[in-house]
C-alpha cells in the first residue's frame, strides 16, 4: 500500500562533517558533476547546502557541508536531529590530528541528540590514494573505532575509504548511505503505537 509517508522519503538530508580540509566540499562538488544540471541555492561561510539525486532509487537529497573549522565544530549537533545520515570526513594524510579526530568522535557517540538513532554514520578515510595516507586499518586502530562504536550502539556505523579528488569509492559511500538509511513509514508507526500498549 502507497502510504501518505512517501512524502518524506521525497528528500533527504546527508550531513557531512569533519576537521577542516578533510575533503567535505570536494565530495560535494564531485556530487555535482555526478549528477550534472543540480540547483545550487546556497551557500556561507559555515554551511554550504546542495542538492543531488541519490541514483539508485532516483531519490532527491539535500547535502549539509558544514565547516570544519574549531570555531565551528560546536555548532555540527544543531543538525543531527534531522540528520537521515552522517558523513564523518578524516583527512587520511593528516596524522597530526588524529587524536582531534577521535576527540570529535567520542563526543559524537556520546551526544544525547544522537541516544537510540539509528542513521547511518559513515566514517570516510579520505585522501587514501595520497602518498602519505595512512591506511584505513591504521586509522580504524588510532581512533580505537571499537570503543567509539561501543559508546553508541544504535547507530549504523561503517568505514570506508575514499579518495575523492579522483573520485574513488564516491559510490560506495553514497549506496551505504542510500542501503541503511531508514524512515519510518507510517504503518511501521502504527505497529509499534499497538505494540506499546500491549505492554
Ligand atoms: N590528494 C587529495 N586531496 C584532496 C582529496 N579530497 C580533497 N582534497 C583536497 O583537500 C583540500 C581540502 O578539501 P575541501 O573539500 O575544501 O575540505 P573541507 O573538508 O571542505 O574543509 P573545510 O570547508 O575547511 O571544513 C582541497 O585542496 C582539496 O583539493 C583527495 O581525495 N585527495
Ligand atoms: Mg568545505
Amino acid at each position: 500500500m502507497i502510504s501518505g509517508g512517501l512524502e518524506k522519503w521525497e528528500s533527504l538530508s546527508l550531513l557531512v562533517i569533519g576537521l577542516d580540509g578533510a575533503g567535505k566540499t570536494t565530495l560535494v562538488k564531485r556530487l555535482n558533476n555526478i549528477d550534472e544540471g543540480q540547483e545550487y541555492y546556497a551557500s556561507t561561510s559555515f554551511l554550504n547546502i546542495e542538492k543531488f539525486t541519490l541514483q539508485n532509487k532516483n531519490r532527491p537529497c539535500v547535502i549539509y557541508d558544514l565547516s570544519g573549522q574549531g570555531r565551528y565544530r560546536k555548532s555540527w549537533r544543531d543538525f543531527y536531529a534531522e540528520a537521515d545520515g552522517i558523513f564523518f570526513i578524516v583527512d587520511s594524510t593528516d596524522t597530526e590530528r588524529l587524536s582531534i579526530v577521535q576527540e570529535m568522535l567520542i563526543q559524537i557517540s556520546e551526544d544525547p541528540i544522537l541516544e537510540g538513532s539509528h542513521i547511518p554514520f559513515l566514517i570516510i578515510f579520505n585522501k587514501i590514494n595520497h602518498p602519505d595516507a595512512l591506511s584505513s586499518k591504521e586509522i580504524v586502530n588510532f581512533i580505537e573505532f571499537n570503543d567509539i562504536k561501543f559508546r553508541n550502539q544504535t547507530l549504523t556505523w561503517g568505514v570506508e575509504d575514499a579518495d575523492f579528488a579522483t573520485g574513488y569509492k564516491v559510490t560506495e559511500c553514497l549506496d551505504f548511505f542510500e542501503s541503511n538509511f531508514r524512515i519510518i513509514t507510517p504503518e511501521e508507526e502504527f505497529l509499534m503505537r499497538e505494540k506499546e500498549a500491549q505492554i
